[in-house]
């Protein structure tokens, strides 16, 4: 049950938050175009900064509200460049498209569409003056605009590359803590912190009856005795991938610590998890580990407890640990409850 990390909280805000400054910049720009008299201005602004707005209403689907954002965007700016705006102010606002894009769109969309963008303006520029839309009277200063904007969008693509690079080692880095602070990193199994938040989180009336089976290896000193500790370490890779193979892929098997593993059951009865628990050691009776070209046979003993929501983990713990105990006690290699 590793988390589900990625940035896409952090963009979705971002995308939030750009709609908000878009409807109001619009919206202030349209009053100052009404004020202006000039209606068709404040009829594009208008338009823009409802779509701004709708934009904003979009909870779920942030990619589209990404799309309607953007596409608001550089229509509004083509429009600008070609009219010129108000008094020829328009092409300034250009610069604002290159963080916008990069921010909301990422590195990749954001590169072709600010590639295609620049096109376009081109395109605005020279048709503003061959159809005699507008006419702007310095072309040095159309260059320098145009090339100004190449390279506020050469930094911007640079500053969203670095800035996904480092949130992807976040992520890596996170999700390595998470893996150490939750796995036991012999077997792979979960650990017993993991397990305890598990056990908590999962005792609750709809998976009610929980059982849980500590299970202990019979004799595993001798192993280590015998063999040494490095064979002891295979024998419970090898012991926990028996666990993994038997179990469902809603139980949960964890290394409890030393030669001990934990079986969370949910939705079963004490009755129900006896059968589970010794299937798992007649399994493991019968199944030999390969030792220096002999054949090993492991046995386990189980303590069974179901528990209920109102009972407290710790002492379910605790009960499951004494019917082990009992279980070591008649003999070994059984499950007592
Ligand atoms: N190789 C290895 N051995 C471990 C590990 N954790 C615990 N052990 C060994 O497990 C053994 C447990 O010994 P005991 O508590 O005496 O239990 P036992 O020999 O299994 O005897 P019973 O529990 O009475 O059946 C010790 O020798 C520990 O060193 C581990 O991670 N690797």
């Amino acid at each position: 049950m590793l988390k589900n990390y990625s940035d896409q909280d952090e963009r979705k805000l971002v995308i939030k938050y750009f709609a908000c400054i878009g409807f109001s910049a619009t919206a202030l720009m349209g009053s100052l175009a009404i004020f202006n008299q000039q209606y068709i201005l404040f009829f594009t602004l208008f338009t823009c900064s409802s779509l701004f707005l709708y934009s904003w209403f979009i909870h779920k689907k942030e990619k589209v509200a990404a799309s309607i954002i953007s596409y608001t965007l550089y229509t509004l700016m083509l429009y600008l460049v070609l009219t010129g705006g108000a008094k020829g102010t328009g092409p300034i606002w250009i610069f604002i498209v290159p963080p916008v894009t990069f921010f909301i769109r990422g590195l990749k969309l954001g590169a072709i569409d600010s590639s295609v963008f620049i096109l376009c303006i081109i395109a605005a520029f020279i048709s503003a003056d061959y159809f005699e839309i507008y006419e702007y009277n310095s072309p040095e200063l159309v260059f320098r605009i145009i090339l100004c904007f190449f390279i506020v969008v050469l930094l911007s693509g640079f500053y969203e590359f670095f800035r996904e690079s480092h949130s992807k080692k976040i992520i890596a880095l996170a999700k390595e803590n998470e893996t150490l602070a939750t796995k036991d990193p012999l077997t792979g199994l979960p650990n017993r912190r993991y397990t305890i938040d598990y056990i908590n989180e999962l005792n609750k009336p709809k998976h009610a009856p929980l059982s849980i089976v500590l299970f202990d290896i019979d004799d595993f000193k001798k192993i280590n005795d015998t063999y040494g500790h490095s064979v002891g370490d295979q024998a419970l890779v090898h012991l926990a991938s028996i666990f993994t193979d038997i179990c469902c892929s809603k139980d949960i098997i964890a290394r409890w610590g030393g030669e001990e593993f934990l079986l969370v059951l949910e939705n079963t009865t004490e009755n129900a998890a006896i059968k589970i628990a010794d299937t798992l050691r007649l399994k493991i009776q019968n199944t030999a580990m390969n030792i220096e070209n002999q054949s090993v046979h492991f046995t386990i003993s189980g303590g069974v407890k179901e528990i209920s929501p109102a009972d407290s983990i710790d002492s379910a713990i605790n009960s499951a640990d004494n019917n082990l105990y009992r279980a070591k006690n008649n003999g070994k290699n059984q499950i007592c409850c």
